[in-house]
């Protein structure tokens, strides 16, 4: 397997041939040719000659950067794709990858792998947790000894894994709470659980958890017991889990960061009532400073002139607090940028994309009625994917304004994308090679097609 070296920021698509599954082997298989261009792109040919109905074909542009046959193994995909990552992430950078493929394709098998004993069969998001540990492990060995062994300044990976589903997102780490993607007044999108009622009047509102490991062995446990949780179980193409997007997020992490998030969510539980209070007195102030004529007018009541001082001093109250908020909150960037290493903040997302094929009937896909909610989950799925393709187009060409706010996929994704100047992203297609999925492998590879035309290097996609 040839290793390919991961070169900066633009959008990488793969594909990833698997094999025949043993109820496939009695059947013919797809007829496929790849291409290598001279830009070092390669392009797939596919058609399909059933023996009853129309032959069809359809050929890609050079928009792949590299094919995978169906005998590449996990590690040989790790090798290629992720690995070359590692040294970005350690320095700061966030780098995402998606997975995108009908059901039964691959896509679990390439993100989480089956088989975890073997280093060969790893999936991605297991391995690179592997060797980024591995590398924290190094760094912290190189710290002071009296940091060491859960010190401040220790460095582990957080995890975070949930479920996209329309605007909502399910925790997987916190017993599938639902959480609510929501534009905050900063403009940056937030996930937020549901609201707790504390003492004091406070209001917390969680976001997704972050799950600070600091042995491989702990967090692949906790990764593997949360993906139980994933939707249904078996691999269907009426699986829930088919609908959803699974978002999985290993940051490099350490106490002081971890406190110092937890340390804003306290600031923002304080600042409810006190923000609520000072409404409520600018409201009962003047109600009570005004009083109806007999016509109907508003004028100054008499009686109760309008206490601005009353109002005055909630306010102060009130940005006082907001005060308490914005300190918690520079604190946060104070931690990530005094760190003692750069690797702090680094993340490997990886984005296990729904397919839209459940939803496709012309497909044959799906062996039952289509309900009205399952069409609107199937425009929901596929407005999200178009609008990750015009979110990776209008970055690859510089566009001023990047239409996160499109989807709640790419709201979602938004903090991922802008995360760090030196971000990469790459796609992972995965297909399957059996004639009887043809269709449903010729749209994975098409969304892809378009997916490669619109991150790629623009010079490299005009040679075809
Ligand atoms: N590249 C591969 N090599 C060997 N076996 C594979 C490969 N890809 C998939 N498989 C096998 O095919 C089956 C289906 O794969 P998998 O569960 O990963 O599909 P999926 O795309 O995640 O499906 P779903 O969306 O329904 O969850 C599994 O038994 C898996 O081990």
């Amino acid at each position: 397997m040839s290793s390919q070296s991961f070169q900066g920021p633009s959008f990488k698509v793969y594909a990833r041939w698997r094999p025949l599954s043993l109820s496939e082997q009695a059947g013919t298989e797809i007829e496929r040719n790849t291409l290598q261009h001279s830009n070092t792109n390669m392009s797939v040919s596919l058609a399909s000659r059933p023996v009853s109905g129309r032959p069809r074909s359809w050929k890609s542009a050079p928009s792949f950067t590299h094919i995978f046959e169906p005998e590449a193994s996990n590690n040989d995909v790790f090798e290629t794709i992720v690995a070359p990552a590692i040294p970005q992430v350690l320095s700061g950078a966030t780098c995402n990858f998606f997975a995108y493929g009908h059901s039964g394709s691959g896509k679990t098998h390439t993100i989480i792998g089956y088989d975890y004993d073997r280093n060969e069969n790893l999936g991605l998001s297991l391995a690179v947790a592997r060797d980024l540990m591995a590398a924290l492990d190094r760094l912290n060995a190189d710290c002071s000894a009296d940091e060491m062994g859960g010190g401040q300044s220790t460095f582990g990976i957080g995890l975070r894994l949930y479920e996209l589903r329309k605007k909502s997102a399910f925790d997987l780490l916190n017993k599938r709470t639902e959480c609510f993607v929501r534009e905050g007044p900063d403009g940056q999108t937030h996930i937020r659980g549901q609201t707790e009622l504390l003492d004091g009047g406070k209001v917390r509102v969680r976001p997704i958890v972050t799950r600070p490991y600091w042995t491989l062995e702990d967090l692949r446990r906790e990764l593997l017991s949360a993906l139980d949780l994933r939707s249904t179980g078996s691999s269907t193409v009426h699986d829930q889990s088919s609908r959803t997007h699974a978002v999985l997020e290993l940051e490099v992490v350490n106490k002081d960061l971890l406190e110092a998030r937890d340390l804003v969510i306290e600031r923002q539980s304080e600042l409810v009532p006190v923000a609520k209070r000072a409404t409520d007195i600018y409201l009962e102030e003047s109600m009570k400073s005004f009083i109806k004529t007999p016509e109907g007018k508003y004028i100054p009541n008499p009686d109760h002139p309008l206490d601005q001082t009353r109002i005055d001093a909630a306010e102060a109250t009130k940005g006082e607090f907001e005060a308490r908020l914005r300190a918690a909150e520079d604190h946060v960037t104070t931690v990530l940028a005094s760190r003692s290493h750069p690797s702090l903040g680094g993340k490997f997302v990886f984005v296990d994309l729904a397919g839209s094929e459940y939803f496709d009937a012309a497909a044959g896909a799906v062996g039952r009625n289509i309900t009205p909610q399952d069409r609107q989950e199937g425009r929901q799925i596929n407005s999200d994917l178009f609008a990750l393709k015009e979110v990776i187009r209008a970055r690859a060409v510089k566009q001023t304004r990047i239409p996160y706010r499109s989807a709640p996929l790419t709201m979602v994704l938004r903090e991922h994308f802008t995360a760090s100047a030196e971000s990469s992203s790459a796609m992972i297609l995965t297909i399957s090679p059996s004639a009887e999925q043809y269709t449903a492998t010729a749209n994975t590879l098409k969304y892809g097609n378009l997916v490669g035309v619109a991150g790629g290097d623009q010079m490299g996609m005009a040679e075809t």
